[in-house]
């Protein structure tokens, strides 16, 4: 029986790869593997506790916030907090940025943005849910207090990106530039093992993922693309088929592993999208980009995108480079209309 390498072994061996090692992403994302483990708990007997269901209250993107959103918020932020390395984070689930204000934070040099719990849609029906972190180096002065400008950083300057997967096993997916790493957890020994070592994507595949039921709304290109999608021909593999299950992250990991494009266009109603720049595309963006898949709103690269806001939207185009060429083309053919 093989002894799979643990998380943290595998952060200590590629200790080299973080620029400014000196074991600070070991500190970082153990925090992150230790909230990971405690939220899955949590969720693993969701119907049991009092966890699921609405808190009642709205937050900043005018969502019911559920129970699961906030307690994920509280774990994650009170297991960084607890680290020196990180001086402040933004979350989907706080209106605005939280700066550490203590001595022991202050001078960390990092700052994460999170979705403390990604597809909340699916919590209280036992679909796959996820958590999403992206990780900067401060641009503010060491020791001084966080800023708006440590956030709002295009994604090219993040220097570690992942998802936990609360699915049928739970896994965590991250890259720090250096390819894309999964690991499994095994509650029996309560540890994360090295399962898929350097991910990448199939460069074209068979699955689209879309929420058809906003297809009226939908740009032209989008619904040339999924009537290309839809399409007899052998030639091509097509029809392709169609799957979405309503969980960016889940989606994601899906089409990863298998290939496949996902996208959440803007609509008439929405003219930048659903899904957010800084805690969703931006790390998802630059796993896809480490996996060799592409990652886009339609036109240009997620990563080049100049953030504006903490809680500005996009639309969202991510998948096998094969596809993503092909729906640009129709995006470019039927731009504006
Ligand atoms: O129900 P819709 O409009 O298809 O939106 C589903 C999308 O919205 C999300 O649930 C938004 O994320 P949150 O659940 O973190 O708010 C994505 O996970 C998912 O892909
Ligand atoms: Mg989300
Ligand atoms: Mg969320």
């Amino acid at each position: 029986m093989s002894i799979h390498k643990t998380l943290g072994e595998f952060i200590i061996e590629k200790q080299a790869d973080f620029p400014h090692a000196k074991g600070e992403l070991s500190a970082l994302l153990s925090a992150i593997k230790l909230a990971a483990k405690i939220v899955n708990r949590e969720i693993n007997k969701a119907g049991l506790v009092d966890i699921t269901g609405a808190t009642g209250v709205e937050n900043v993107q005018g969502e019911q916030q559920q129970k699961l959103d906030m307690y994920a918020n509280e774990i994650f932020k009170n297991a960084l907090i607890a680290r020196g390395e990180i001086c402040g984070i933004a979350s989907e689930e706080e209106d605005n940025y939280v700066f550490f204000d203590n001595k022991n934070s202050r001078s960390g040099n990092y700052v994460v943005l999170m979705d403390p719990l990604d597809g909340s849609s699916n919590i209280d029906v036992n679909v796959s849910v996820g958590t999403i972190f992206s990780i900067y180096r401060r641009v503010s002065p060491t020791n001084g207090p966080v800023g708006i400008e440590d956030f709002l950083q295009v994604g090219r300057k993040q220097v570690a990106a992942g998802y936990v997967i609360y699915g049928s096993s739970t896994m965590l997916v991250y890259t720090t530039g250096n390819g894309v790493h999964g690991f499994t957890y095994d509650p029996s020994i309560g540890v994360f093992c090295l399962s898929h070592e350097s991910l990448t994507i199939p460069k074209s595949g068979r699955i689209y993922s879309i929420n058809e039921g906003n297809y009226v709304k939908f740009p032209l290109g989008v619904k040339k693309y999924l009537k290309y999608c839809q399409e007899e021909d052998e030639s091509t593999n097509r029809p392709y088929t169609s799957r979405y299950i309503g969980s960016l992250i889940a989606d994601f990991h899906r089409n990863l592993l298998k290939g496949g494009i996902y996208i959440y266009p803007q609509t008439a109603q929405a003219p930048s999208g659903k899904l957010r720049l800084l805690y969703e595309c931006n790390p998802i963006a630059f796993l896809a980009e480490q996996a060799g898949a592409l990652a886009t709103d339609g036109f240009s690269p997620i990563l080049d995108i100049k953030p504006t806001e903490l809680h500005q939207r996009v639309p969202f185009f991510t998948g096998s480079p094969e596809m993503m060429d092909t729906a640009h083309q129709f995006m470019k053919e039927f731009e504006g209309s």
